[in-house]
């Protein structure tokens, strides 16, 4: 197990490029399923979730050739049917594989992923997906199983939205006889990626961005070729790095349309935002002002960047009041934050941000990977030394974050300590 040493309380200044999205790659890598053919992926983000989703569809039968920002996925002996327990429990998203195995041959079975850190995470809108297709779904032995002769379109209204949801069922409409319209949709730009991909691929999908997808089936896809989206995420975590340092980072491949919820808040915590030939330029100069956020689905506020937002409100000239809306436990940041003497009041889903002028670095243990992020921001913020320990969670979906800060005048340090690790 790895942990980041941080000497923190200066500004970064420099350029930062943003990677691949980890929640882009991922299901782009399931869809290579649906093809029985040779996929290339581009703009792949070196990560330990793309390691695992890449260990995943071997096991499945796949050839998978890794090179340095691209994956060549053939996937025409993928006749496998069954993802272990040993790899959907280091990776949630494993349940990706589900939609695509049973559009492809009929059956498929995936270890029940299970509740993780940030909260119980089920899966019953895959599943009542699949069922509406005309899929028998079994429960057994802590495995789901679904078996289909061939899938037929439906008209699928989701109870609540979910990304890998609409993800795992587009996927599988895309081979289903006739037409599936999904409804209460996820719109996550990823959602898109993902249509466009597999619409370059031959499929028909129609609405994707929107809260109607209309899927008609084909009765096969030719190969997937297609650059992954930039990671909005990893791009917004940027952007906060910048103000809660009171630094200038110059960040390359950051989509703004993709951000346009944070960018609004960050402005009215008196972010600047300039764009220029060489990419995005985001500073700072004094403390922020206190910004209250609610987390939502897209087009909201990402919950994903709820903690990295956090950590800029440690710092606040006042009261911020931040509200988690998706995850049922996800402000676990909250108590580590605290060791590097924020203030931060907590009720339920509910956190209360009183801006103090200065944090002090500390030990401190990461819990999930964006929480691992919000750590490394009040690291480079704090004044002395940040030890993070248990950053494999960061590994899961942030490429040399380490490296990248250094490169922006950061002084982190990487360094093994002792201990057994696990992604979720
Ligand atoms: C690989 C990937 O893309 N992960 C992202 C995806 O996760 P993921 O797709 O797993 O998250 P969902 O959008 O499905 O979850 C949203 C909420 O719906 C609930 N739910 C979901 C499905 C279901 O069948 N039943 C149910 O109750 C979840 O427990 C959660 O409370 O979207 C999340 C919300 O933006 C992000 O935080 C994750 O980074
Ligand atoms: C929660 C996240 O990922 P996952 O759905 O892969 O656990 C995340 O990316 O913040």
């Amino acid at each position: 197990m790895d942990k980041l040493i941080i000497e923190g309380g200066r500004p970064l200044v420099g350029r930062v490029r943003v990677s691949g999205a980890k929640n882009a790659t991922l299901p782009l890598m399931a869809a290579c399923l649906l093809t029985g053919g040779r996929n290339r992926l581009r703009n792949v983000p070196n990560l330990r979730d793309v390691g695992t989703m890449a260990a995943l569809l071997r096991e499945l039968g796949a050839h998978v050739d890794e090179r340095p920002g691209e994956l060549t996925i053939d996937t025409a002996r993928a006749e496998g049917d069954e993802c272990p327990y040993e790899l959907v429990k280091t990776m949630r998203a494993s349940v990706l594989a589900l939609g695509p195995m049973v559009a492809r041959s009929g059956r498929g079975r995936v270890s029940l992923p299970g509740g993780c850190a940030i909260g119980e995470r089920p899966i019953d809108q895959h599943l009542k997906g699949l069922e509406a297709m005309g899929c028998r779904i079994e429960l057994e032995g802590g495995y789901v199983q679904a078996r289909a002769k061939r899938l037929k379109g439906a008209e699928i209204t989701f109870d609540l939205i979910t990304v890998t949801g609409t993800e795992n069922i587009m996927m599988a409409a895309t081979l289903a006889q006739g037409r599936t319209v999904l409804r209460n949709a996820a719109r996550e730009p990823e959602v898109v990626d993902l249509a466009q991909a597999l619409n370059g691929a031959g499929a028909r999908i129609e609405g994707a961005g929107d809260s109607i997808v209309t899927i008609d089936g084909v009765d096969g896809l030719g190969s997937i070729d297609h650059a992954v989206m930039p990671d909005r995420i990893e791009a917004g975590t940027f952007m906060m790095a910048a103000g809660v340092t009171r630094g200038e980072l110059t960040i390359e491949n950051a989509q703004m349309e993709h951000l346009t919820a944070v960018v609004a808040k960050l402005k009215e915590a008196g972010l600047r935002f300039q764009q220029t030939p060489k990419g995005l330029v985001v500073s700072a100069r004094r403390a922020p002002r206190p910004v209250s956020v609610i987390t939502g689905p897209y087009p909201g506020f990402p919950t994903d960047l709820q903690a990295q937002f956090m950590a800029l409100m440690t710092l606040c000239n006042g009261s911020a009041v931040i509200q988690e809306t998706i995850f049922e436990n996800r402000l676990m940041h909250v108590p580590e934050l605290r060791r590097l003497g924020a203030e931060i009041e907590c009720g339920g889903n509910t956190a209360v941000v009183k801006g103090v002028r200065k944090l002090s670095g500390a030990p401190v243990m990461a819990t999930d990977l964006r929480a691992s992020a919000c750590l490394v921001l009040a690291g480079l913020a704090a004044g002395g030394q940040t030890h993070i320990s248990r950053v494999y969670h960061l590994d899961r979906g942030y490429e040399r974050i380490d490296q990248k800060l250094i490169n922006a005048g950061a002084t982190v340090r990487r360094e093994s300590e002792p201990g057994p690790g696990k992604a979720h």
